[in-house]
């Protein structure tokens, strides 16, 4: 398939600090790309740099087959043809909702604004001002207007993250789905991994200003590149194990791996220089499941998370009172309570890690 979007080697720098460093990335057309990653990765960087707002200071952005930034060359924004969602709307105050789509359009623009706002689920509020929308209304607007134009990639800049939690679930699955009817080619920032899973049909996940992992949302969470991908994405558990004849032991009892091979952590990653190597596996919450007394392992229930849909149990396992987590998801009912005694194991193969006593203890929970 052709790439919309090309990144090849692009990094920045601010004084001291690489913001982005090497990046390479091709975004498919008509696909929806997330960057997921925590506070200071370089997100941000990275659609500015591809926006046009920062000048990269190595690499190449190819947007829609087009060299827009390349060592010395540095296309300006508005020539670049990029659509861009910022994290608030910022529409023009005394613009009627219409114009602000229409603007910067020429002809056929009032057509193009309605079409848009239809897309975006506004048909007929066209006239309104912005002041007269909701926050998320507003959020709509912008998507729209980034659309209008049709322009080969759109950016989309944590947009959702000023919304309540309640408006968020709805506005991410029709803007995806506006995007997917639009045919357009989009990159999500996101810090937000329920957003990047739940919108995106890839998910590339960066720390440090480097993409550690990029794949499909199944994929980055059931088989996530490293110990730290697996922290990062989804509530887990890397618990250290020993070999008892063909099985691997863990705090939470005996675990089947997925292949018997142990996933190579990056020979990058400088923690894992030294130190004893020590399997971990990956245990992730769902996998752990209540058993009658006498079966699986004892354990503590610490605390319960309760969410209506699903609850997450803090354990306590085994003597040492290894930290342990359990997400019950069979209805609304918790059968258990806080200083309880329980017994549980493992359901399901689990991923393993070559990985260091060290980074088991950098992993423990809270
Ligand atoms: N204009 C700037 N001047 C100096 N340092 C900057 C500048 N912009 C970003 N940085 C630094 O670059 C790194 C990456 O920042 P960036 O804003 O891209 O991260 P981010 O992943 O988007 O974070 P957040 O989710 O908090 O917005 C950080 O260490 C940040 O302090």
């Amino acid at each position: 398939m052709t790439s919309t979007l090309q990144l090849t080697g692009l990094t920045k720098r601010f004084g001291p600090v690489t913001a982005v460093n090497q990046l390479s990335l091709n975004v498919a057309q008509g696909e929806l790309l997330a960057v997921l990653g925590p506070s200071g990765c370089g997100k941000t960087t990275l659609l500015r740099l591809v926006a046009g707002f920062e000048a990269a200071d190595e690499g190449e952005i190819r947007v829609g087959g087009r060299t827009v930034s390349a060592p010395g060359a540095h296309m300006a924004p508005h020539r670049r043809k990029v659509g861009v969602v910022p994290q608030e709307p910022s529409l023009f105050a005394h613009l009627s909702v219409a114009k602000n789509v229409a603007f910067g359009l020429r002809r056929g623009a009032e057509r193009r604004a309605a079409e848009c706002l239809e897309l975006v689920g506004l048909g007929g509020l066209g006239e309104r001002m912005p002041h007269e929308l909701s926050g998320g209304q507003q959020q709509r607007v912008a998507v729209a207007r980034a659309l209008a134009p049709q322009p080969p990639v759109v950016l989309l800049d944590e947009p959702f993250s000023a919304l309540d939690a309640s408006l968020r679930g709805e506005l991410r699955q029709d803007v995806r789905e506006a995007l997917a009817e639009a045919g357009s080619t989009a990159v999500l920032v996101t810090h937000d991994q329920d957003e990047a899973l739940s919108m995106a049909d890839r998910v590339a996940v960066m720390r440090d200003g480097e993409i550690r992992q990029i794949g499909s949302p199944a994929q980055i969470y059931r088989e996530p590149a490293d110990p730290w991908v697996a922290q990062f994405v989804g509530d887990a558990m890397l618990l250290p194990v020993r070999a008892s004849g063909s099985a691997f032991l863990s705090a939470l009892g005996e675990v089947a791996t997925e292949s018997g091979a142990v996933s190579g952590v990056p020979e990058t990653d400088g923690r894992n220089a030294a130190g004893t190597c020590a399997p971990l596996a990956l245990v992730r919450p769902e996998q752990v499941r209540l058993r009658p007394p006498g079966d699986g392992v004892p354990a503590t229930v610490l605390r319960v998370d309760y969410h209506g849909h699903d609850a997450l149990i803090v354990l306590s396992l085994g003597a040492e009172g290894t930290p342990g987590l359990m997400r019950l998801i069979d209805g609304p009912d918790v059968p258990v309570e806080p200083g309880q005694s329980v017994h549980v194991s493992v359901h399901g193969p689990v991923r393993m890690y070559a990985g260091t006593e060290a980074e088991a203890g950098a992993y423990t929970l809270d």
